[in-house]
């Protein structure tokens, strides 16, 4: 068994030790991805958001001066703050599952067992090779079993796991697993349109290509006509 998983194990069971802000659906869909094997590669560094804020803005300081920038000037003088606030409170922050939404799933006492579908949902990550923006949608879709979810859950899981350092590929699979694990059924789609800043702002400067990632499990997989719904 793997370190990672080790850890993933004895949080799951709800050791106190470690985390122990951590809700139970974090726990659960953290454990859920390190068994998938589809967890950002992570090291437990026992920074406090203090601490890191604090090395960040220390970095980018040695950053800013090493481009020559002068750091005395009214304009630049607060950027190495402005980027470690920026980098530990929004876009990363989803590296920190304290952070991971309140999800409220439901009883399907009405029974609903069409897929409900949710489309054009906003999403800005990062890219974790430059550190520049992805900037794209996504939508999701489920066939409800035994719960159903508070719509803006899905907005809100989607934000959670693109606060992150991704590659679109993972983003679009975690997205998956995590709701796979909180609606206790493999019947979920996810898919995402995004253009990379990484390839239109710099490398091969191509400003219209965009990339389209798929994840499918249970009857979008495995049910033709389920999968055209989705896709269409
Ligand atoms: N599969 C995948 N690749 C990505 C994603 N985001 C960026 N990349 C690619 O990651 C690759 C990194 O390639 P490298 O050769 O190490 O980096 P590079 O020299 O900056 O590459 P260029 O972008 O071609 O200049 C590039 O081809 C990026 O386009 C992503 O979400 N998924
Ligand atoms: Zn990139």
């Amino acid at each position: 068994m793997t370190v990672a998983l080790k850890a993933a194990e004895t949080l799951s069971r709800g050791t106190r030790t470690e985390v122990p802000e951590l809700s139970e659906a974090a726990r659960e869909v953290r454990y859920a991805l390190i068994t998938a094997g589809l967890e950002t590669p992570l090291i437990e560094n026992n920074l406090s958001r203090d601490q890191k804020y604090d090395r960040i803005r220390s970095a980018m300081t040695d950053v800013v001066e090493a481009l020559g920038l002068d750091l005395r000037d009214d304009s630049l003088c607060e950027t190495p703050h402005r980027i470690a606030k920026m980098y530990v409170d929004e876009i990363f922050s989803g590296l920190d599952y304290s952070t991971f939404p309140k999800i409220t799933a439901i009883d399907n006492k009405m029974g609903v067992d069409e897929m409900v579908r949710v489309s054009d949902i906003s999403l800005t990550s990062t890219c974790e090779h430059h550190f520049i923006t992805i900037d794209g949608v996504a939508t999701v879709a489920y066939i409800p079993a035994k719960k159903v979810i508070g719509l803006s859950k899905i907005n809100r899981l989607v934000r959670f796991f693109a606060q992150r350092p991704q590659v679109q590929e993972r983003l679009t699979r975690q997205i998956l697993v995590a709701l796979q694990t909180l609606l206790g059924t493999e019947d979920v789609a996810v898919s995402i349109n995004a253009a990379h800043y990484c390839v239109k702002a710099r490398g091969v400067m191509d400003s219209t290509s965009a990339t389209q990632t798929t994840a499918l499990g249970g009857a979008f997989r495995s049910d033709a006509k389920t999968r055209a719904e989705f896709l269409r």
